[in-house]
């Protein structure tokens, strides 16, 4: 059996060797040389699955994407010829939360407001929206969702047009597919009227897909309105603007869910839905199995915490001020840029969850409100 994966792929080399012979190579690169005689590929959303690179792919059966997002690969292709194909459905969803938490607590800091006092807009209610609502819910922040796609499916939580949450929100979040057909496109979703029509001081998230938000418009807008914007991902990635990225609160190279355990997720499922697809159940793994021992394991509290001890919690875990800056300091050679997005993406470091952190103290602390934001707690 031969397996190609992206050599960009936690625990993967390890994991799919037992089941035939690795060949790991860069993912943005990948040809339809390079699928001659390969049994099953392992892809990152880098690789764009489409004819072009399927035209010498002779044995080709099973495709797996170790990512939530599935708009590089063409299933419908993919289907038609009787290839197999998987994602990972929610594997990195604890990481792009956190990361959203993380912008919220440093511009709070910064800006000088409490979160509990801002009213956060998610778009986009599916595995990443719906589990920031039950972070935003733990920490008391209000906030609306937009799903048309879910209200139409029957959905019974409260849902609202995108309007309302431009008008009403001080934050809003982009966690949707990129779309670009259908009733509900996300393609420019935020184009000039809707960034135009945002709350003066409001904060624009996209940790979803670049093309989502409008470039030329929120260029145009970050020149004139009162507008923070944060941007994991970017319309034209890997290429990055650079009128654009010194006008971004914080700019990371597509990693907000790129946490150690959302990897070690990402990987399993495809290798637990290949070995499925062989009929190999018993070389099944757990995710969690492959983890290390966070660096800080275990803190204690004293005192029932206040949002400054939550920060320092939470930056325990994730600063997105870290990735911005190694971030910066990598784009500022301009020659080098697209090499450094992904080298960076490559070199990531071992990024953990909340959950690796043991939280001791009294009940009466808030010990509640942090298991329900993702921390293990112990009395
Ligand atoms: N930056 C990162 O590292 C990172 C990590 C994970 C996912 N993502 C991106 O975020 C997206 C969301 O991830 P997910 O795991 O929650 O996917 P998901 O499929 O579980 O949820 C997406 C939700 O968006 C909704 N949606 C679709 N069109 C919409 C529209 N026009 N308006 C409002 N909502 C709409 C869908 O109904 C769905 O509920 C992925 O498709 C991927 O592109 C990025
Ligand atoms: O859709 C996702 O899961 C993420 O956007 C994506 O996986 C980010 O990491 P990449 O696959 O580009 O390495």
């Amino acid at each position: 059996m031969n397996i190609l994966i992206d050599e960009n792929m936690p625990y993967a080399a390890e994991l799919f060797s037992k089941l035939g012979t690795v060949t790991a190579k860069a993912g943005r690169t990948l040809t339809t040389e390079d699928l001659i005689d390969v049994d099953a590929l392992m892809i990152r959303s880098v690789t764009k699955v489409d004819e072009a690179l399927l035209e010498k792919a002779n044995k080709l059966k099973f495709v797996g994407t170790a990512t939530a997002g599935t708009d590089h690969v063409d299933a419908e292709l993919l289907a038609s010829k009787g290839i197999f194909f998987t994602a990972a459905p929610g594997c990195n969803k604890v990481g792009v939360a956190e990361y959203v938490i993380s912008a919220l607590l440093v511009l709070s800091q910064q800006q000088g407001f409490s979160i509990a006092d801002r009213k956060v807009g998610i778009v986009g209610a599916g595995q990443v929206g719906s589990y920031l609502s039950k972070c935003l819910s733990a920490l008391s922040i209000q906030h609306l969702l937009c799903d048309p796609l879910k209200q139409a499916e029957g959905d019974t939580r409260e849902f609202h047009p995108l309007q309302t949450l431009i008008a009403e929100c001080d934050v809003l979040t982009f966690h949707t597919p990129l779309t670009k057909n259908g009733e509900h496109p996300t393609h420019h979703l935020m184009g000039d009227a809707e960034i135009a029509a945002l709350k003066p001081g409001s904060i624009l998230i996209n940790a979803a897909r670049g093309p989502v938000v409008s470039n030329d418009a929120l260029k145009a807008a970050l020149k004139t309105q009162q507008l923070t914007a944060v941007l994991d991902v970017f319309e034209f990635e890997p290429e990055v603007d650079m009128e654009l990225l010194p006008m971004l609160a914080f700019a990371t190279p597509h990693v907000a869910g790129y946490g150690l355990e959302g990897k070690a997720r990402g990987t399993t499922m495809i290798y637990n839905s290949y070995c499925e697809f062989l009929g190999n159940q018993e070389e099944k793994v757990e995710a969690a199995s492959l983890l290390p021992i966070a660096p800080i394991p275990k803190v204690s509290l004293s005192k029932p915490w206040d949002e400054s001890d939550l920060m320092a919690l939470c930056q325990l875990i994730y600063d997105v001020r870290r990735d911005d800056a190694e971030f910066r300091r990598a784009m500022a050679d301009v020659e080098q840029q697209r090499a450094s997005f992904d080298r960076l993406r490559k070199n990531y470091w071992d990024r953990r969850e909340y959950s690796a952190i043991t939280v001791a103290g009294e009940a009466a602390f808030g010990l509640e409100s942090l298991a329900n934001l993702g921390f293990t707690v112990e009395e």
